[in-house]
C-alpha cells in the first residue's frame, strides 16, 4: 500500500524564511501520527500544503499516493481541521452539520454517524454558541469526518484547551486512529500527544529531525544518574572526582550533580564519592523521558522568533543524528 503522505524534497519559503526545508519524508497508513515541533517550525505550512492551501516553492508530494499538484484527486478521501472550526453559532451543531454535509455534496446520513463518532450524539440539538471549546473541536472533527476520509488532518486541535478538555480530544484521536484511519496531528508540545502516537515526525526550523516510531525514540532515550551531596559546598569537587573517573558530569541545579550512566552505575559512583571522604544525600538512577529526547531534539525552546528564525543555522543535535529517514 502507498504511505498516506510521502514528501521528496519538500520546500516553502515566505521571503527569507525557510518554512519547510527539503523535507522528504513518508507516513505509514493508520494509526496516530504526531507531527511536533516548536511554535514555527513549519507544522501548519507543510499541512498547508498536503491539502493543496498553500504551493511548494520547491519539491513534490503525494497524498494517499496523488501528487499534491492535484488535490481534488484526493479531497474526497481527506479531512481536515486546520483553524479553529467556523460555525454558525446560533445553529445546532446537527443544523450546522447538516449544511455543511449539503454543501460538499455529502450524503446528510452521514451527520449522525459523525455526531457519534465525536460524542455530540444527544448534544447536537443545542445552538454551537452555547459550546465549550472542546465541544466546538468536537464539532470541528465531525465535520472533518464527514466525507468518512481514509485521512485525517488536525493542526493544533489541543491548542487553547484546558486540560480536561485535552484528555477528551486525546481519546477522541485514538478512537479515531484505531479505526483504520490515518490521523495526522500536530503540536508544539509533544507532552499533549506523545500518549496517542503510534508514529512521530519531528521538526525544527522546517528540517526534519526524527521520523519513526514511539518505541524507537524511546529507545533513544538516554539514563543518568543524579547525585546530591550531603553539603553543597562539596559538589563541585565531587564533579571533579566523578570527571576523573570518567563520567561525563553535568549541574542541572546547584547542588546536584547529573552522570551519564545507566543506572548500574550508581553503586560506582557512591563508591567514588565515599572514596573521595564526600557523603550522599541523594542518588537516583532515572531514564530520560520521550518529553527530554524531543527538547534535546529540538534545542529546547519553545519556539523561533521570526528575526532568529532566518537567520539560525541548522545543526542537528546528536541526539537526533540519524534519525530522519
Ligand atoms: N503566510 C505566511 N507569510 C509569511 N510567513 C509565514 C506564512 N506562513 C508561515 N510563515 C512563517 O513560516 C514559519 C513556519 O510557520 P508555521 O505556521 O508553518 O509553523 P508551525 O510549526 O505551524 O508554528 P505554530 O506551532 O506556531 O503554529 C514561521 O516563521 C512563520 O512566521
Amino acid at each position: 500500500m502507498t504511505a498516506a503522505v510521502a514528501t521528496a524534497s519538500l520546500r516553502r519559503t515566505f521571503g527569507s524564511v525557510v518554512a519547510v526545508d527539503d523535507l522528504t519524508t513518508s507516513l505509514p497508513r493508520g494509526g496516530v501520527i504526531g507531527l511536533v515541533g516548536p511554535n514555527g517550525s513549519g507544522k501548519s505550512t507543510l499541512i498547508r500544503m498536503l491539502l493543496g492551501l498553500v504551493r511548494p516553492s520547491a519539491g513534490t508530494a503525494e497524498v494517499l499516493g496523488e501528487p499534491i499538484t492535484d488535490p481534488r484527486a484526493y479531497a474526497g478521501q481527506v479531512g481536515a481541521l486546520v483553524e479553529g472550526p467556523a460555525f454558525v453559532p446560533g445553529l445546532s451543531a446537527r443544523a450546522n452539520l447538516v449544511s455543511l454535509a449539503r454543501l460538499r455534496r455529502l450524503p446528510v446520513s452521514r451527520v449522525d454517524e459523525v455526531l457519534g463518532a465525536v460524542g455530540l450524539t444527544g448534544r447536537d440539538r443545542e445552538p454551537v454558541r452555547r459550546f465549550s471549546l472542546g465541544m466546538k473541536q468536537r464539532l470541528g472533527i465531525a465535520a472533518a469526518l464527514l466525507p468518512d476520509p481514509a485521512l485525517l488532518v488536525l493542526d493544533e486541535p489541543t491548542n487553547g484547551l484546558d486540560p480536561a478538555g485535552i484528555v477528551e480530544i486525546r481519546a477522541l484521536l485514538q478512537d479515531l486512529g484505531r479505526s483504520g484511519r490515518t490521523v495526522v496531528v500536530s503540536s508544539h508540545l509533544l507532552s499533549e500527544i506523545e500518549s496517542i502516537c503510534t508514529h512521530l515526525v519531528v521538526v525544527r526550523f522546517g528540517v526534519l529531525l526524527y521520523n519513526g516510531t514511539v518505541a524507537d525514540l524511546l529507545a533513544r532515550a538516554g539514563t543518568h544518574v543524579d547525585v546530591a551531596p550531603e553539603h553543597a559546598a562539596d559538589t563541585e569537587r565531587l564533579g571533579r572526582v566523578l570527571a576523573d573517573a570518567g563520567w561525563h558530569v553535568t549541574t542541572p541545579a546547584p547542588g546536584r550533580l547529573r552522570v551519564a550512566a545507566d543506572g548500574d552505575a550508581a553503586a560506582a559512583v557512591n563508591r567514588a564519592a565515599a572514596g573521595a571522604g564526600i557523603t550522599l544525600r541523594a542518588l537516583t538512577a532515572t531514564r530520560d523521558t520521550l518529553e527530554s529526547v524531543f527538547l534535546q531534539m529540538t534545542g529546547g525552546d519553545g519556539g523561533e522568533p521570526a528575526a532568529g528564525r532566518a537567520a539560525a543555522a541548522r545543526p542537528v543535535p546528536a541526539a537526533a543524528e540519524g534519525g530522519a529517514r
